[in-house]
C-alpha cells in the first residue's frame, strides 16, 4: 500500500477540474509519493481561496480560472467539482473529451451518465476519501467498456500510492461513498466527543484529543492487521464489572450502533438522489 509506484509514461499528464478538498487531498498524496509530476498537472478552479491554497503549496501547478483559459491537452483528466457542477463543467463543445483518459470523482453521478455527459466510454468513476492525503485511503473504482489495462493499471497505481483501491461494480458505489466516502466525517465525531468526554472527566484538551485520536488509529490498525473481528477485540477490553462494559452499556442505550447503521443507510440513499 504504501509502496513507491512507477511512473506511468503514457499517462502522465493531468488536469484536476475542481482543486477544493478532495482534489487537493488525492493529488497532494500522488505528488507527495511521486506517481505524478507538479510540472505536469493544471488545476482549473475559479475560486480565489481554492487558487490561492495551490500558488502557496504546490506552486509549479498551474492554475486557471476556466477550462476556456487553458489549452486541455492533457492525458488525463479528473473532475472534482461538487456533484451538481458536473453537467455545467462537462458540457463542452463536439469531441473536446475525445483522447482522454475521464475520471470523476463526484458523489452520486453515475457511470453511464459520465460516458453521456463526456460523449465516450474511456471514463472511471472513483470514490476515495480524504485520508488519502496521508496515504492512508480508501477508494472504490469502477470502469467503463472503453477504459484500457493501461488506464487501471494507472488509476490502481495512483489510487494505490495513497491507500486501499477496491475495483467494484457501479451499482455498489453509493453503498461504498456511504461507508468510506463520507467516513471520516463520522470517525471525526466520534474522536471529538472522546476527547470532549476526557475534558469532562477532567484531562486537558490537548491531551484528551491526542489520547482519542491515537486510540481510534490504534484499533483501526489492530482490527486491519490482526483480522479479528471487531466483536472479539471489543470484548477482550470489557472486564467483568469494569470501565468498558459500564460505558459500553451507555453507548447502547443511547443508540450508538442503531445510529451509524442509520446514519451509513441514509448516506447510501443520499447517494443515490444525486444520480
Ligand atoms: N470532501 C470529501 O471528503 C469527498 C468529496 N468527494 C467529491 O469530490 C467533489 C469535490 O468535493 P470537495 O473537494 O469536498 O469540494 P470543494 O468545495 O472543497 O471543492 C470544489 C472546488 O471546485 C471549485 N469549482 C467551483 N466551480 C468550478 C468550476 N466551474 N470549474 C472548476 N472548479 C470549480 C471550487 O472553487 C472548489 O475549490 C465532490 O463531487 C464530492 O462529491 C468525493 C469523496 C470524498
Ligand atoms: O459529502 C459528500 O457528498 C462527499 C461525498 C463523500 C464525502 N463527501
Amino acid at each position: 500500500m504504501q509502496e513507491k509506484p512507477t511512473r506511468n509514461q503514457s499517462l502522465s499528464t493531468l488536469t484536476l477540474i475542481g482543486g477544493g478538498q478532495m482534489g487537493r487531498a488525492l493529488i497532494g498524496g500522488m505528488l507527495d509519493r511521486d506517481v505524478i509530476q507538479e510540472n505536469d498537472i493544471r488545476v482549473i478552479d475559479p475560486g480565489q481561496a481554492s487558487q490561492a491554497w495551490w500558488q502557496e503549496n504546490r506552486p509549479a501547478v498551474a492554475v486557471r480560472d476556466t477550462l476556456e483559459a487553458a489549452s486541455v491537452d492533457s492525458d488525463i483528466v479528473l473532475f472534482a467539482v461538487k456533484p451538481y457542477l458536473v453537467a455545467k463543467v462537462a458540457k463542452q463543445p463536439a469531441g473536446f473529451w475525445d483522447g482522454k483518459l475521464v475520471v470523476s470523482i463526484a458523489a452520486g453521478i453515475t457511470l453511464e451518465k459520465l460516458c453521456g455527459l463526456v460523449g465516450h466510454q474511456r471514463v472511471v468513476r472513483v470514490m476515495p476519501n480524504t485520508p488519502s492525503l496521508v496515504g492512508a485511503g480508501a477508494a472504490g473504482f469502477c470502469a467503463a467498456k472503453d477504459v484500457l489495462p493501461s488506464d487501471k493499471q494507472w488509476i490502481e497505481t495512483a489510487l494505490g500510492s495513497v491507500g486501499l483501491a477496491v475495483e467494484i461494480e457501479d451499482s455498489q458505489m453509493d453503498a461504498l461513498t456511504a461507508v468510506s466516502g463520507s467516513g471520516p466525517a463520522y470517525v471525526c465525531l466520534i474522536v471529538e466527543a472522546m476527547a470532549d468526554g476526557g475534558v469532562l472527566a477532567g484531562l486537558p484538551r490537548d491531551l484528551a484529543l491526542k489520547l482519542a485520536t491515537q486510540t481510534v488509529l490504534g484499533t483501526a490498525k489492530m482490527i486491519a492487521e490482526t483480522g479479528r473481528h471487531p466483536a472479539e477485540l471489543k470484548d477482550a477490553v470489557a472486564s467483568p464489572a469494569g470501565t468498558t462494559i459500564a460505558a459500553l452499556q451507555v453507548l447502547e442505550q443511547n443508540g450508538l450502533r442503531a445510529a451509524l447503521i442509520d446514519a451509513v443507510a441514509t448516506a447510501a440513499r443520499r447517494s443515490k438522489e444525486l444520480h
